[in-house]
């Protein structure tokens, strides 16, 4: 597991994924520079990434012979010049990442892999912000990466055989095995989990089920390891919606629209385990 001579690797965007991506890089000792607009969601995600990597070496997901990888932080873009390759986690909306990869990628030499972690939004449509669209491909990290380990590995209509080579060779260095798909709305894992969430959010909103319920059907009669609202919350229901709203409007597909349960929630605040409360409740809300 792990190669530390990958090179650095420049995280955009300091939430739950980029946190959790960057746990993964240093405790398979590879240098993270990461980067986010907010200072203070960058000091929780070191803290968080300091607690995730001692964690992950508990539970035996990190080589206990391999020294954490150096870990940097800053809201500057321009410090992702001369790293390996450039993994693009922000929130999930078009505005946000093209602006996160306009302002990243001008930095880079050419040629090093530019991934997006999107959720759903084509990685084809993401490769147009950026200058050179050979270099972009998509890489699906689940949630969390250091627990997880596997991925899936997107490749747009425009990703060059070098952006595929680095992306598996940056996987191989994490840990982390590829599942290889081909680019569209929330790829294979989103196109189908979103709208099961949205369905199961429904039921619970027409009043079928508890989401306790709803979730004991998952686990106990299918094996699921985690219910459909569980895994909701452990996503974030904001991120849900955003999704939700990226498939409707690339599909066109009514299937996809978020139902009020979930859109109340997230005005409501009620984020899932991030913020304490979502369908179920969280005694933390880191
Ligand atoms: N949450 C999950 O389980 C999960 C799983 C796989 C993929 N994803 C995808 O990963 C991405 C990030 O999701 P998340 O759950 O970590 O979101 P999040 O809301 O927890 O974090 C997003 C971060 O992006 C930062 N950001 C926004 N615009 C930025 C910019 N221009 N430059 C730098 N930073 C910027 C925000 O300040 C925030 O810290 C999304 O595309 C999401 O769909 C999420």
């Amino acid at each position: 597991m792990g190669d530390s001579a990958f090179g650095r690797v420049a995280i955009i965007g300091a939430g739950v994924m980029g946190t959790g991506i960057a746990t993964l890089a240093v405790g398979s000792g590879l240098p993270v520079v990461l980067v986010d607009l907010d200072r203070e969601r960058l000091e929780r995600a070191r803290a968080g990434i300091t607690a995730q990597t001692r964690l992950g070496r508990l539970m035996g997901s990190f080589d206990r012979g391999i020294a954490d990888g150096e870990l940097e932080t800053t809201t500057d873009p321009g410090r992702v010049a001369g790293a390996a390759a450039l993994i693009e986690s922000v929130t999930e909306k078009v505005e946000a990442k093209a602006r996160a990869l306009t302002a990243s990628t001008a930095a880079l030499a050419p040629g090093t892999v530019v991934v997006s972690n999107t959720s759903a939004i084509p990685i084809d449509e993401l490769a147009g912000y950026t200058a050179r669209p050979e270099d972009v491909v998509g890489i699906h990290f689940m949630n969390p990466p250091y627990l997880i380990r596997t991925v899936e590995l997107i490749r747009g209509p425009r990703s060059g055989d070098a952006a595929i080579a680095s992306a598996e060779r940056l996987l191989a260095a994490l840990g982390q095995t590829p599942v290889h798909v081909g680019d569209g709305p929330g790829f294979v894992v989103n196109r189908v989990l979103q709208r099961s969430i949205n369905e199961a959010a429904r039921i619970v909103q027409d009043g079928v089920a508890t989401p306790e319920a709803v979730d004991a059907a998952f686990t106990g009669c299918l094996g699921h390891r985690t219910g459909p609202l569980a895994t909701a919350d452990l996503i974030g229901l904001d991120n849900v919606v955003d999704s939700l709203h990226v498939l409707l409007e690339r599909t066109g597909d009514e299937g996809y629209r978020p139902c009020d349960l979930l859109v109340g929630k997230v005005a409501a605040g009620h984020f899932g385990r991030k913020t304490g409360r979502g369908f179920f409740e969280y005694r933390t809300t880191s």
